[in-house]
């Protein structure tokens, strides 16, 4: 079973922009996948449309291979399992101090007090932002209102969490705390769909990858297929990590041994050329 797929849609916005073009793709339960593709490619496009935000004009959306029926109760229902932390969190966070943004989905559920305060709480730790929890929103800086957002979202506890450019406005501390968090919650049975420009991250984190192109799905696949794939690159206007370059060419020199696995970041392509060296002497 698909946790959500989508089946040839196409979107096309009031002024007839035609962000999506007959595209499909579906995710399986706990994968870690990232959209990748250059600026107006049409990746928040599709995340507006997974999560009933935008209705597209072809084509359907499954949820656990269930047809999405866009009735107000259905998207209701859908947007409480399917979570999305936009791009801007100020299209997100309206409340006035950081706990009430974050109890606000809680209240309208309706849920005990005591039980609200407990999870509001939890998640407050969680993401790290005690330091900040009854400040008004609207005084926080950008990287801090990032991570409210995503906290107003994971309180909620979604099953699938969407999440556009996640660290963009974070700082590098903040940075390697959130990719920790995207990487321990699939374990934890929520699928990630992360869009994101940091190639470096989505090689490293992804199980699958997915590559737009103006309006376009031009490929997916495991990040190895992806990134090896010079010419898709090049059709995608994307530049492929510098890590994947470097082992490309090590191994075309002889200098690294054929059928090594593609490595992911620089530590283990360094264990690579250790190898090579002592191989050699
Ligand atoms: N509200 C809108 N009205 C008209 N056109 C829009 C609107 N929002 C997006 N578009 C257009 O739709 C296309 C796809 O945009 P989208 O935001 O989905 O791209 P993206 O891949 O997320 O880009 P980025 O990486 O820059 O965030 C672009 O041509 C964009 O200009």
């Amino acid at each position: 079973m698909s946790i959500l797929s989508i089946e040839h849609i196409s979107y096309s916005y009031e002024d007839g922009t035609k962000a999506l073009k007959d595209v499909s793709f579906s995710v399986e339960p706990g994968e870690k996948t990232a959209f990748i593709g250059a600026n107006g490619s049409g990746k928040s496009t599709t995340f507006l449309c997974l999560n009933g935000i935008l209705k597209p004009q072809a084509g359907r959306i499954l949820y656990k291979d269930k047809p999405i029926s866009y009735s107000k109760k259905e998207l209701l229902s859908l947007r409480s399992k399917v979570g999305i932390v936009f791009q801007e969190p100020d299209n997100q966070l309206f409340a006035a101090s950081v706990v009430q943004e974050i109890s606000f989905g809680l209240f309208n559920m309706k849920l005990p007090r005591c039980e609200i305060e407990k999870k509001v709480e939890a998640i407050v730790d969680y993401m790290g932002i005690t330091p900040f929890a009854q400040k008004p929103v609207h005084l926080l800086s950008g990287g801090q209102k990032k991570q409210v957002a995503l906290a107003d979202i994971l309180v909620m506890e979604p099953e699938v969490l969407l999440m556009d450019e996640p660290v963009s406005a974070l700082d590098p501390v903040h940075t390697v705390m959130l990719h920790e968090k995207i990487t321990e919650l699939p374990k934890e049975g929520i699928t990630i769909i992360v869009s994101t420009h940091d190639l470096d991250f989505a090689l490293q984190w992804a199980d699958k990858i997915v590559v737009f192109h103006q309006g376009l799905i031009l490929k997916s696949g495991s990040p190895e297929e992806i990134f090896m794939d010079k010419e898709l690159l090049v059709q995608a206007e994307l530049i492929q990590p510098k890590v994947i370059e470097l082992y490309t060419e090590l191994t075309e020199r002889g200098v690294l041994r054929e059928n090594l696995p593609v490595p992911k970041d620089f530590q283990i392509l360094k264990n690579y050329m250790i190898e090579a060296y002592y191989a050699k002497i």
